[in-house]
């Protein structure tokens, strides 16, 4: 068991506008000093404290997502392969970079190279476990969120919340009974649930509630490795938990009204339940902790304050106009570095891998006693179990034995014991023998105890050792297994995979937009969908096409990118060909005469020439080819966006288009054609139109030149997006997702 406290790393989302005279960076990397101007209106005795220091384990002050990794999921991902649960969470007021740490920003800003934490640790964790040769490991997906109190599976949109509680098995492991546990092969397909996931919260967010800051997501990682070498009937099971929180702001500063005022009390409630954990965590006294007020708390119970290892990202924002919120976040943070947890590694037996261990070593002991057998001169002696014929004989030597002896016990040469078997089969035949006399073998009342009484008494002895622990006869008896400690238990389940559906059989469809005419609305003729577009596209659109159209230039220009350096791999390879077609006529030119008696000459001037220049050509090849596999990555990844965006666009320019003319898009447009299907089905997930200039370029769709290899990030990237297009057809089940 590893005590251990919380490990806690402040990162600062970069600004211009960075609040220099108020926070100071010290030079250790690990520690900053607040400074709070004094708040006017306080009174004349103002205790108001006006300078704060923080330690932490690490302060990243504007450090890019690759430094992050290195600072936080290395680790985690070396610990979850030993056996460890590991929790990673992320904390901060709404736009302090939580969700740009965790997964890279929202799916319509980010790039390949802004890449968060989990599809980080996930490449990460696919290639260790490729280079454990002799471990195979299983892992298993779940993605939840929590939103108003109610906890929602991600991976299957059909499942109603009420389906999703927190359970507590006995040895105090915390689980959702519900929550579907995806297993997973590859990278790729990892990153597919990931993607899965988020496509179907922003389905959600898109429709119920506008900003995703106002949910907790637990994207989830389960382990099971079997070592190949060290006995294989031990199992390390681990879970990671990637936990990216609501907005921490106060209620007053959110201003928020209505639903969105229930929202944010939710959020409040439950981080304030956070902080009472905390709190309680790290006061000794303490002797109640209340993990269950809320379902953050109670689904996190193992990662705070038990066994796990804990990282948690203060994320904060250091401009001048969010000091508050910063000081708030620093506090809570510099809270945590109390909390200590206790984690242990977690294993289980496997029944079956724990029998076949026995059996081999039972048969190793045969042998070994075969061959003791055969030094010390004893032939014959079977140490398997006794055949019915064997027991007949056996028997009968054993009856003859003891008529033979009674009364004159030194007269007969007593029964040679060749085994241990042997002398329990004995002992049993005895019984038999024993149970079956019609008469006793003393008379009543006899003073003298006889062999056979002797023999009857030490059958009765030996009764269960002969009858259950015979070796052989606890055949189909159960196998009692050693224990892993109870602490030891991993908490969660392992449950598979059950896909739902309603009691129709039929898909739960999203609630028809239907807004009513306004009278203004209906005055004036809804625009073509063209004009209307084109006037989103600079109006309330802007950003998202500035989005999408980034990423698709970016595409563009990678694609270029990449079929120039292809080419160049091929000019090259086409070079190094004839080289060595070179380099084989030069040596033929060269080599002496068969029989002629003389050595080979050492290399010629053309022939060095050639090596030399085969020596670069090789060089450039391995550069180029280690280039296009990180383009051929970046490809894949900003493709993903490109859809992304274009799904996003597409159904904020639908809602736009029905709050401006009080009509849907396709009221005034008519049903779609088939022509006007995207090429990659993604329009018709969220609305069956598509707009000019919103289509993926042809060119888009062929696949990159050049050498493929196996390179997992190549492969996975590649895949990912394969399987995002997959996963956009199923429109139906992806519009499960239950009314919030
Ligand atoms: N370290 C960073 N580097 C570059 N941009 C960042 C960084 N941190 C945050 N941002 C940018 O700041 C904006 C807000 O970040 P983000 O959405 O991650 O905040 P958040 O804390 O998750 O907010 P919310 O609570 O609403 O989810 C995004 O546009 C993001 O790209």
């Amino acid at each position: 068991m590893v005590r251990s406290a919380v490990r806690v790393v402040l990162r600062t989302r970069p600004t211009s506008k960075f609040a220099e005279d108020c926070i100071k960076m010290n030079s250790d990397n690990r520690s900053i000093v607040l400074s709070m101007p004094k708040r006017e209106g306080l009174g004349v005795v103002n205790h108001q404290q006006e300078s704060y220091n923080f330690k932490f384990d690490s302060v990243q002050h504007n450090v890019g997502q690759e430094k992050m990794f290195e600072t936080c999921g290395e680790e985690m991902v070396r610990n979850v392969l030993d056996g460890y649960n590991v929790t990673l969470l992320a904390y901060g007021q709404t736009g302090a970079g939580k969700t740009y740490t965790m997964t890279g920003g929202k799916y319509t800003q980010a790039s390949y190279s802004q890449r968060g934490l989990v599809p980080r640790t996930i490449s990460d964790l696919f290639n260790m476990i490729k280079a454990k040769t002799n471990t195979a490991v299983t892992v298993r997906i779940s993605y939840a969120e929590i939103y108003n109190e109610n906890i929602y599976d991600l991976l299957d949109p059909s499942t109603q919340p009420t389906d999703l509680v927190v359970h507590e098995d006995a040895k105090g492991g915390v689980q959702v009974k519900g929550l579907c546990y995806r297993p997973v092969a590859s990278e790729e397909d990892a990153l597919g649930l990931l993607f899965e996931g988020e496509s179907n919260r922003a389905i959600g967010e898109h429709q119920l509630n506008k900003a995703s800051s106002r949910s907790h997501t637990i994207f989830s990682l389960s382990l099971e490795s079997r070592d190949g070498v060290e006995g294989q009937e031990r199992v390390l099971l681990s879970k990671l938990h990637l936990v990216d929180l609501a907005g921490s702001e106060r209620l007053s500063k959110t201003k928020s009204e209505g639903s969105v005022a229930k929202e944010a009390q939710y959020i409040n409630k439950s981080l304030s339940f956070l902080e009472q954990v905390i709190i309680a965590l790290g006061d000794k006294s303490r002797d109640h902790i209340p993990y269950r007020s809320s379902k953050l708390t109670h689904m996190l119970k193992d990662s705070l304050g038990g066994n796990c290892k804990t990282i948690m990202i203060a994320n904060i924002w250091g401009e001048s106009a969010q000091l508050e919120e910063t000081l708030s976040t620093c506090k809570f943070a510099q809270r945590m570095t109390r909390v200590a947890n206790d984690a242990t590694v977690n294993f289980r037996q496997d029944a079956e891998m724990l029998v076949k261990k026995y059996e081999r070593e039972i048969r190793e002991l045969k042998q070994e006693l075969a061959m003791h057998d055969s030094f010390s001169s004893r032939s014959g002696v079977s140490y398997d179990k006794y055949s019915e014929g064997q027991r007949v004989e056996l028997r009968s030597m054993v009856k003859i034995f003891l008529e033979e002896t009674v009364g004159i016990p030194d007269s007969v040469d007593p029964l040679e014991m060749t085994s241990l078997r042997h002398m329990k089969e004995i002992l049993f035949q005895c019984r038999h023998l024993y149970q079956e006399r019609p008469a006793p073998i003393v008379a009543a009342g006899g003073s003298r105890v006889s062999y056979a009484e002797g023999a009857s008494m030490l059958i009765a002895n030996g009764e269960d050792v002969a009858e259950k622990h015979a070796v052989g006869d606890a055949e189909g008896e159960e196998l009692s297994m050693p224990c892993a400690p109870a602490d030891a238990r991993p908490e969660g389940d392992m449950q598979s995979y059950t896909p739902r559906s309603d009691a129709s059989g039929l898909p739960h469809e999203l609630p028809e937009l239907s807004v009513p005419k306004t009278p203004a609305a209906q005055s004036v003729p809804p625009p073509s969908k063209t004009d209307a577009y084109e006037n989103y596209k600079v109006g309330p659109g802007a950003e998202l096409f500035k989005a999408l159209t980034e990423n698709k230039s970016t595409v563009k220009e990678r694609k270029k990118k990449s079929k120039e350096l292809a080419n160049k791999i091929n000019a090259t390879k086409h070079e190094m060909d004839e080289l060595r077609v070179k380099v084989d006529e030069i040596r033929e030119a060269h080599s002496p005469q068969p029989n002629s008696g003389s050595s080979p000459s050492a290399p010629g001037e053309a022939e060095v020439a050639c090596l030399m220049r085969m020596k670069d050509l090789k060089k450039q090849y391995r550069d180029a080819y280690e280039e296009l596999k990180m383009i051929k990555s970046e490809i894949d990844y900003t493709s993903r966006l490109v859809e992304e965006c274009t799904m996003n666009m597409l159904s904020e320019f639908e809602k736009w288009f029905t709050e401006q003319y009080g009509v849907a898009v396709m009221m005034s447009d008519g049903p779609p054609s088939p022509a006007d299907s995207t090429p990659r089905d993604i329009s018709r997930m969220r609305t069956p139109m598509t707009l000019p200039g919103m289509d993926l370029d042809d060119e888009d769709q062929h696949e990159l030149p050049g050498p493929t290899s196996d390179d997992p990030n190549e492969a996975a990237w590649m895949n990912s997006k394969r399987d995002a297009a997959k996963l956009k057809k199923p429109q139906s089940k992806q519009a499960k997702k239950p009314m919030r």
